[in-house]
């Protein structure tokens, strides 16, 4: 899907990558594919290639904003950042921002949760995109999109490694 929509079919670095993400059936419960992204972490030329194709991506579209999810949109989103000459905006879990923030909560394939950031963090008309390591039932990005939306910016677009499938697909 996302080799599609980028004109990325074909790019030899997809396989590599895709054969990095461990895959453990059950985890955290029964009936969950877990994709494991610390396996790619350790292939360096997994990594980068990953962190490469966003950069060739974004670089270009005058986006001043990385935001990542917590936890695993802060393992990619920073680089990122950087490349693209972009900064990093945290999407924190609740209670770990210490200025004021703004709230949105979610459902998750195994739970709910919330995600914060602080107010001014993102100002109107800023372009941001955001960043996570995977979408399973879309909650998440959903959320961020909300949470981003309300400081009404100029997205441009999501971006994620890895969709997920369950035992039963
Ligand atoms: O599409 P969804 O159904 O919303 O699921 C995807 C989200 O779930 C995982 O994070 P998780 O909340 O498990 O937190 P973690 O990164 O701290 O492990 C993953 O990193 C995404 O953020
Ligand atoms: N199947 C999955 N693998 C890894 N992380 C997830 N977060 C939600 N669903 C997931």
């Amino acid at each position: 899907m996302f080799a599609e929509e980028n004109g990325l079919r074909g790019d030899p670095r997809l396989q590599g990558i895709s054969d990095a993400i461990r895959v453990i059936p059950h985890f955290p419960k029964p009936g969950i594919m877990f994709q494991d992204i610390t396996t790619l972490l350790l292939d360096h030329k997994a990594f980068k290639d990953t962190i490469d194709i966003f950069v060739e991506r974004y670089r270009e579209m005058d986006i001043s904003v990385v935001a990542g999810v917590e936890a695993r949109g802060f393992m990619f989103g920073p680089s990122i950042a950087l490349a693209i000459g972009a900064k990093f905006l945290p999407l924190r879990k609740p209670g770990k921002l210490p200025g004021s923030v703004i709230s949105e909560a979610y459902e998750l394939e195994y739970g709910s949760d919330c995600l914060e950031m602080h107010v001014g963090a993102v100002q109107p008309g800023e372009r941001v995109l955001v960043i996570d390591d995977l979408v399973a039932t879309g909650g998440t990005l959903s959320a961020a999109i909300r949470l981003l939306g309300s400081l009404q910016p100029q997205r441009e677009a999501i971006v994620y490694p890895r969709r997920t499938s369950t035992i039963n697909d």
